[in-house]
């Protein structure tokens, strides 16, 4: 625990590692995202792709996101202080000044910023920025504190990579592209409802207008098994257009299935622990998903 003045405010003398500096960035989130982003950038083209694109797109990406994710913890340190999910992180622990947090997200952000400037187009760069604003600004100091639908409308931003990836390369908006970000964006919700069900306690406690506080656990439930049919017609779209063939038809009706078991199970059947499972499993989903995407798309070549 960090030592408190009288003033309840904390004092910075824990000793910081780099390691609590990479915690604020959410790695295992942006690498979520960076795979969303490799999967746009090859399915935008037949062919070899342009390493430095490749390279510096997704430096300047990473970079960008991180940044966002950076001022998010700063932004939310009040309410993460309250959660039993996110007291220990390092700067409610007060190991990490608010200052030096933002000082480290700002260099971050110039040096991604730059580098897609510089080494892939402007496009990208606007696009990436656009959505660290969406994700840093809109949501993370508006949509979370405002409305029960702040993930449903914030979730445009972190579903963008496969956009920025694509446009990383082909330095345009493609309707495919679309198509692989309508898949994330309906995929949130799910995603996260289920986790927030889970943590209903916890955002009640912290005051966070979550859909568990605002509407009930039932309704939430009710929520993420109808968002889950959704997502399930949303992701037969990349087949039923002719981007992908027979390998991602089979392997997305399988996720797909599975995905569909634990929406129905967590409204109709739940344990305990359904939902923490409904939320891991989202996660798998989304990452064999595209890893399939991948699959396909060489395959569909090479064969
Ligand atoms: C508005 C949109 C989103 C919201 C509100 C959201 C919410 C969350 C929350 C609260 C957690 C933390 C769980 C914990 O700390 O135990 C989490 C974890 C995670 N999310 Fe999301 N998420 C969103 C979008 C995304 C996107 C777009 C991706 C990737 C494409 C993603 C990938 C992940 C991964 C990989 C984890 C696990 C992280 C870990 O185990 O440390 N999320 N999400
Ligand atoms: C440039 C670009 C693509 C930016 C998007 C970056 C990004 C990190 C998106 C992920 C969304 C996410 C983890 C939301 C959870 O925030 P929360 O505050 O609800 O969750 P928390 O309580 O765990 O902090």
């Amino acid at each position: 625990m960090s030592s408190k003045t009288l003033t309840n405010k904390p004092m910075y003398k824990a000793r910081v590692s780099w390691r609590d500096y990479y915690e604020m960035t959410k790695p295992k989130v942006i690498l979520l995202l960076l795979l969303t982003a490799v999967v746009g950038m090859c399915l935008s083209s037949p062919g070899a792709l342009p390493w430095v694109n490749v390279i510096a797109g997704l430096f300047g990406i990473g970079l960008l996101s991180s940044s966002a994710a950076v001022i998010n913890h700063v932004v939310d340190r009040q309410i993460d202080a309250k959660m039993a999910r996110t007291h220990n992180r390092p700067v409610p622990r007060g190991k990490i000044s608010p200052q030096h947090a933002l000082a480290f997200a700002f260099v971050l952000a110039i040096i991604g910023y730059a580098a897609l400037e510089i080494w892939v187009n402007r496009l990208t760069a606007l696009l990436t920025l656009a959505s660290m604003v969406g994700y840093a600004v809109i949501y993370t100091m508006y949509l979370k504190r405002a409305t029960p639908q702040n993930i449903v409308i914030g979730g445009l931003a972190g579903a963008a990579p496969p956009l920025l990836g694509w446009s990383a390369i082909s330095d345009s908006i493609h309707p495919h592209a679309l198509l692989l970000v309508l898949i994330i964006y309906t995929w949130t919700p799910p995603h996260f409802w289920a986790l927030a069900i889970h943590r209903e306690k916890d955002y009640s406690k912290a005051g966070v207008p979550m859909l568990p506080v605002t509407h009930g656990i039932d309704f939430t439930k009710t929520s993420v098994f109808l968002y889950t049919i959704l997502l399930c017609i949303v992701c037969l779209l990349p087949y039923l257009v002719g981007m992908t063939g027979i390998i991602y038809l089979l392997g997305a009706t399988l996720l797909n299935i599975g995905f569909l078991y634990y929406a129905w199970k967590l409204k109709f059947d739940a344990d305990a622990d359904t939902a923490m499972k409904t939320f891991k499993f989202s996660i798998v989903h989304l990452m064999l998903l595209f890893l399939l995407l991948l699959i396909d798309h060489y395959l569909k070549i090479t064969l």
